[in-house]
């Protein structure tokens, strides 16, 4: 497989917050997910990504590209979603629609007509003056209709309503299916990470805290209701009890091997789900 994007030992501080060092690649085809909690760091890394922020050390290559070198084209094969338009709010929608086509050589005009009709967004009125949502719904449009290669979204759907959340969901995965597209999604929607994500990465306090498969990670933790008390001292990959007969492990063969070992017995077992388990992945 090829690789769209390669962050190599990048670090960023900004005042007291320290990214990183940040080391993933996204593979060509392939949805993931950035999840982290509330100022961990997934904007910060993604406007390093776009070189909006310049990295202190470390190398970001995009399509074989290094990025820190005065030639900026390959930010042409990148779609980027930042969560607000500076500098657009006296441009209508139409009139952003003309200046974008004009910058992008991809421009998807079609494209771009279905979403603002979908949307139904007032493409007349002035981007300062339209709602958070339809902001969003605009940004969306204009994002994907620039037809990259590689989708860089930094909380697309935070401000959009239910419904509109559901239609997005779906131009991502029509867009996904039309060539071998790529996309970087920061997003604390589940329904995103369930829908969209092949894979899933974890940022903790500006530090990576894993990059998980999302199939396996489903299938990475189990609850077992045990016939008997638990014993005092920790079972093999134990996250957490509740009361004296349950309990939930990350090692689910160790911690069966160690019951058996230890004669207790269990009346049910369970895996507990990817929103449960990216739960404790955020604790
Ligand atoms: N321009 C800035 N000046 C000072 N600190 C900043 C600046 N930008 C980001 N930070 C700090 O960097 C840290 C990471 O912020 P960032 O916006 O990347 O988090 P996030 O994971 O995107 O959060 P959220 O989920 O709330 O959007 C925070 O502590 C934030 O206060």
């Amino acid at each position: 497989m090829t690789a769209s994007l390669e962050v190599l030992s990048v670090e960023k501080k900004i005042e007291d917050f320290l990214l990183g060092p940040i080391n993933l690649t996204l593979e060509a085809g392939t949805v993931t997910a950035l999840v982290g909690n509330n100022g961990a760091g997934k904007s910060t890394l993604l406007k390093t990504i776009m070189q909006l922020a310049r990295q202190d050390m470390g190398e970001i290559i995009v399509f074989g590209s290094n990025t820190n070198q005065d030639d900026e084209s390959w930010k042409k094969q990148i779609a980027y979603q930042p969560q607000t338009l500076m500098g657009c709010d006296s441009f209508t929608g139409n009139e952003l629609k003309v200046l974008f086509s004009k910058w992008y050589p991809n421009w998807d005009d079609n494209w771009f007509g279905n979403m603002v009709d979908t949307f139904e967004i007032p493409m007349n009125k002035k981007y300062g003056k339209l709602s958070q949502g339809n902001q969003q719904k605009l940004l969306a449009s204009l994002t994907l209709s620039k037809n990259a290669q590689l989708l860089i979204l930094d909380e697309p759907t935070a401000h959009m309503d239910i419904v509109s959340k559901r239609k997005y969901t779906d131009f991502l995965i029509e867009w996904m299916e039309r060539e071998e597209k790529t996309i970087f999604i920061s997003t604390h929607q589940m329904e995103d990470i369930r829908k969209l994500a092949d894979y899933l990465i974890f940022i903790n306090r500006g530090q990576m805290a894993g990059k998980f498969e999302k199939d396996k990670l489903a299938q990475q933790y189990k609850r077992f209701w045990l016939a008997e008390d638990l014993p005092p001292v920790s079972i093999p990959g134990e996250i957490e009890r509740k009361g004296l007969r349950t309990v939930t492990t990350h090692l689910p063969i160790e911690a069966e091997a160690y019951f058996l070992k230890a004669g207790i017995n269990w009346h049910a077992e369970e895996y507990i789900g990817l929103e449960e388990a990216v739960t404790y992945l955020l604790k």
